[in-house]
């Protein structure tokens, strides 16, 4: 399968300190990749890397064959922050038509990323009066819009209930099957078993990458909960 991303040697530092030290992983398209790990492992710093826009990145970081940030990029990543980035005062449709203009996306694509968040009822609402979930769910079709190559989505069903985490999930592995990489990060590791790969972060390292099913064997443990404290015990 393609490598959509490869980092190898990948550090960060932010304020004076090195928040991601010496990375090295890939991530393929066609799957959902997992980025998990506690709160302030370095999640965040690792997504805004690959999308671009971090400060003081070292090593080598290669997204879609050209070094992270690269203009040529910026239509082929779609990237979700944990705030919701959309006018609230526009409606849904009219957000969406916005950033498909910006984005050069054609007309279509609107209401294609209308249907795939499952806002379809909701696309004349303007913005600020739809719930916190409604309205991530319009920030992930706008990231949809032009057809990213890479979505990367800094976790995106937190407060969700779980109907609609349950169909975010199934829109994840959707974009997946039609060839997208899909990186989703999550502090809950309840989310691991829906990924095709985990990447399982602590205090800015990677503590391991595999399948769910390849690091539970590894840690000869039946959750991944429970790999990641056998992990964390063995590298002390
Ligand atoms: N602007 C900044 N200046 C200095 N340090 C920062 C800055 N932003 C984040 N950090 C530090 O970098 C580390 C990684 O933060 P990051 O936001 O990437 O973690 P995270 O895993 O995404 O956390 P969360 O799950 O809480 O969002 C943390 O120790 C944080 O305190």
């Amino acid at each position: 399968m393609n490598n959509v991303v490869e980092a190898s040697g990948l550090r960060v530092v932010r304020g004076k300190r090195e928040v991601l030290h010496d990375l090295d992983f890939s991530v393929r398209a066609g799957e959902v990749t997992g980025l998990l790990g506690p709160s302030g492992c370095g999640k965040t710093t690792l997504m805004r890397a690959l999308v671009g826009v971090q400060a003081k990145v070292t090593g080598s970081l290669t997204v879609l064959g050209s070094p992270a940030g690269s203009a040529s990029l910026r239509p082929r990543i779609g990237y979700v922050t944990q705030a919701a980035s959309v006018y609230d005062d526009l409606t849904v449709t009219e957000n969406l038509r916005f950033f498909a203009r910006v984005l050069g996306a054609p007309a279509a694509s609107v209401s294609e990323a209308v249907e795939t968040v499952d806002l379809v009822s909701h696309r004349d609402q303007v913005v600020r009066d739809l719930s916190g979930g409604q309205r991530s769910r319009v920030s992930l079709a706008a990231a949809l819009l032009a057809s990213p190559d890479l979505l990367v989505l800094d976790e995106p069903t937190v407060g969700l209930d779980p109907v609609l985490r349950e169909q975010l999930w199934g829109t994840f592995r959707d974009l997946a099957a039609a060839g997208a990489a899909v990186i989703v990060s999550s502090h809950v590791m309840d989310e691991a078993e829906r990924c095709d790969r985990l990447l399982l972060m602590r205090e800015g390292a990677i503590l391991a990458d595999g399948s769910p099913t390849e690091i539970k064997q590894k840690a000869d443990v039946d959750d991944i909960e429970q790999a990641f404290l056998a992990l964390v015990r063995e590298t002390r």
